[in-house]
């Protein structure tokens, strides 16, 4: 079998068109676009890179960007300090501080800062607890994306096996408590679970988000399972001096068995950007008491 590539990227695109679609409406409704204020901290390059897509992205989808950039010495007060002011801002509905933040910083302390109503990474306790007893909740970017692929994909997810690999506040829990939502059989796997291999072979699906390149093989997959690929791990390349990217999985020796499968680049990662802009437009409509739009 070979399997069907799922292209991340060109679904992306469409929901950024939808996104901007729908703006208009809330711009007559509210008399302003709505707002994302994206926080950086530091010079990683990585984050540079996405903190200026996200910046592009904002704008080119008729939304307002405000970009904050702070230098890597910053202190937790001045950052909390800046995030209070950005949940105090009636022009702002959503907040994100990039991540990884420099060590002096306590990523809790600053996620647990911003107004749980402008959380648009979904990484506030708050609603990480809507989203764990099915209530309505801003969810975190990229696991949000996987599900968009996945039903877009599959359809109804019901009763299917799952299983996810990793089990971050990011990715992985999320992760799990939507496909458990869509009423999946869920199994969450890490570091200690014992013969990964035989629980990935019996999963329909299979969400790897490790951060280890290529660890899953091909001979771990269930023929036709539908494998999503969260991994984005830089490894040397056969030319001298270069890198290329690699997923969580082995992708030529998956995409032999699997029904179909996210590619790297290509697959989930252009849907966190998009996802985002999807949650700051909900954002903004439920701050001012406005329905959600809707095909989002
Ligand atoms: N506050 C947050 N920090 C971070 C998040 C997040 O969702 N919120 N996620 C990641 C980084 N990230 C967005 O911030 C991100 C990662 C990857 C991509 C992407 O489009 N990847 C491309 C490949 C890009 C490349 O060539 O390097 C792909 O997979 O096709 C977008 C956004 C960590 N921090």
């Amino acid at each position: 079998m070979t399997a069907e590539i799922i292209n991340g990227k060109a679904f992306a695109e469409g929901l950024r068109e939808r996104v901007a679609a729908a703006v208009p409406e809330f711009h007559s409704a509210s008399g302003r676009a709505p707002g994302l204020a994206v926080v950086l901290v530091g010079e990683d390059p990585a984050s540079q890179v996405y903190v200026r897509s996200k910046g592009k992205a904002t704008v080119a989808a008729g939304m307002q960007s405000i970009e904050h950039r702070l230098p890597p010495s910053v202190s937790q007060d001045e950052l909390i300090a800046l995030v209070a002011a950005l949940n105090a801002d009636d022009m702002v509905d959503g907040i994100l501080v990039q991540l990884p933040l420099p060590p002096q910083i306590d990523e809790k302390a600053v996620i647990a800062a911003i107004d749980p109503a402008k959380d648009v990474d979904g990484f506030h306790v708050v609603n990480a607890g809507r989203l764990a007893v099915g209530e309505d909740a801003l969810v975190p970017c990229t696991p949000l994306g996987c599900l968009m692929l996945l039903k877009d994909k599959l359809g109804d997810l019901s009763g299917l096996d799952a299983v996810v690999i990793g089990r971050s506040n990011i990715v992985g829990k999320p992760m799990a408590q939507l496909l458990i939502k869509e009423s999946c059989t869920v199994t969450v796997a890490h570091s200690r679970t014992k013969d990964l291999s035989d629980v990935v072979r019996r999963a329909d699906i299979v969400v790897a988000a490790v951060g280890r390149p290529e660890m899953v093989r091909g001979g771990w997959i269930k023929p036709g399972a539908t494998v999503i690929d969260v991994g984005i791990n830089r490894v040397p390349s056969t030319e001298p001096g270069k890198t290329r990217l690699v997923g969580d999985v082995a992708y030529a020796e998956a995409a032999e068995v699997a029904g179909a499968i996210t590619p790297v680049p290509g697959g989930v990662g252009p849907m966190t950007i998009a996802v985002l802009l999807r949650n700051t437009l909900v954002a903004a409509h439920a701050r001012l008491g406005l329905a959600a739009p809707e095909g989002l």
